[in-house]
């Protein structure tokens, strides 16, 4: 039997390996043609009856080092459930003094410091495409979850702020950066320093999803000349209460996300933002699926809407 259509995707970050207050559905763990996804998938309802679906970014025991994170088959595999956004969390380093840790922050900019060793396109044959990525996070869902993440933390009553239109960097990691590193992502206009936003952001362009950041701060790197430097016991110490804000966070902007589409469908498009937008990126659509029909056939997993047909015989 085929799993249910889920509306939103939710990926989990360090320390966020489950969600709470909803109800279980199923396990899933699609085989993608780009391989298995992080986790198992987990598909819950939510109060108002809509489906969204969880997997752990790192694996549930936190096994999985970001530079080899399966973004490709984490990406397709919840495309392929029916997810139309992305909702991510992140635990980031602040590269400024007002963003403390603990505080929530959506991200509007990326700057690329990983090292070109990731698997960042689903394009890899010779179907070539070029997706745009000025606006990396979908600016629609992005101005939606303004309003409902600050009444989520408001609700929570913890006193958590919230950042918006922040810039971060996504370095290649594992290890963290250096002082002379902390402190030239400042100049370039840093806020927030990652490890994983890249190419998890890029795929979900090329996969026509909304995606949307929150990052969680647990540390402030390297950048105070007299603090010590960032070290992961100092992170640990911010993950679980970050976590848990996240968990509550992710409950209420889902089901008021459902719900607000359920009464009003033209707020579809807080979700449909990307739809269409691959169409103009791919180079020689019409001719793809001839030219290339083993690439054309994974991307039909990603993209039915160009690929979904079987590759036409040239020679039929
Ligand atoms: C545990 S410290 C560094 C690690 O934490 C963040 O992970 P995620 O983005 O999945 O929450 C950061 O990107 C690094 O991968
Ligand atoms: N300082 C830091 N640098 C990179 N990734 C991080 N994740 C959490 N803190 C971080």
């Amino acid at each position: 039997m085929s799993a249910p259509e889920v509306l939103v995707g939710v990926i989990g970050g360090s320390g966020l390996y489950h969600l709470d207050n909803l109800t279980f559905v199923e396990t899933v763990n699609p085989a993608t043609p780009w391989g298995l996804p992080s986790s198992p998938i987990t598909i819950s309802r939510l109060p108002s009856g809509a489906l969204v679906a969880f997997l752990a970014r790192h694996g549930i025991g936190h096994t999985i080092s970001p530079s080899v994170v399966p973004s490709r088959a984490n990406i397709a595999a919840l495309k392929s459930l029916g997810a139309r956004a992305i909702l991510a969390f992140s635990a980031v380093g602040s590269l400024r003094e007002e963003i403390a840790p603990g505080d929530f922050c959506l991200p509007s900019q990326i700057i690329d410091r990983t090292k070109g060793i990731r698997a960042g396109s689903f394009f890899t044959g010779s179907i070539v495409a070029h997706a745009s990525f000025a606006d990396p996070f979908s600016k629609k869902l992005g101005a939606w979850l303004e309003v409902k993440v600050a009444e989520a933390l408001e609700k929570e009553e913890r006193g958590i702020r919230l950042h918006i239109d922040k810039t971060i960097i996504c370095m290649e990691g594992p290890q963290f950066s250096t002082r002379a590193e902390s402190l030239m992502y400042r100049q370039w206009g840093g806020d927030l320093i990652n490890m994983s936003v890249l190419p998890e952001s890029k795929l979900a362009k090329e996969a026509e999803l909304s995606y949307a950041l929150i990052a969680t701060a647990t540390d402030y790197d390297s950048w105070r000349p007299s603090e010590a430097g960032v070290t992961a016991a100092e992170v640990f110490k911010t993950l679980k209460a970050n976590a848990s804000t996240s968990r509550f966070v992710a409950a209420y902007v889902l089901e008021e996300l459902a719900r607000a589409v359920a009464a009003d469908p033209s707020l579809m498009s807080i979700l449909s933002e990307e739809q269409g937008s691959m169409k103009f990126s791919i180079t020689r659509l019409s001719c793809a699926a001839t030219d290339d029909p083993e690439a054309a056939k994974q991307l039909a997993y990603v993209l039915p809407e160009y690929f979904g047909t079987p590759p036409i015989d040239p020679e039929a």
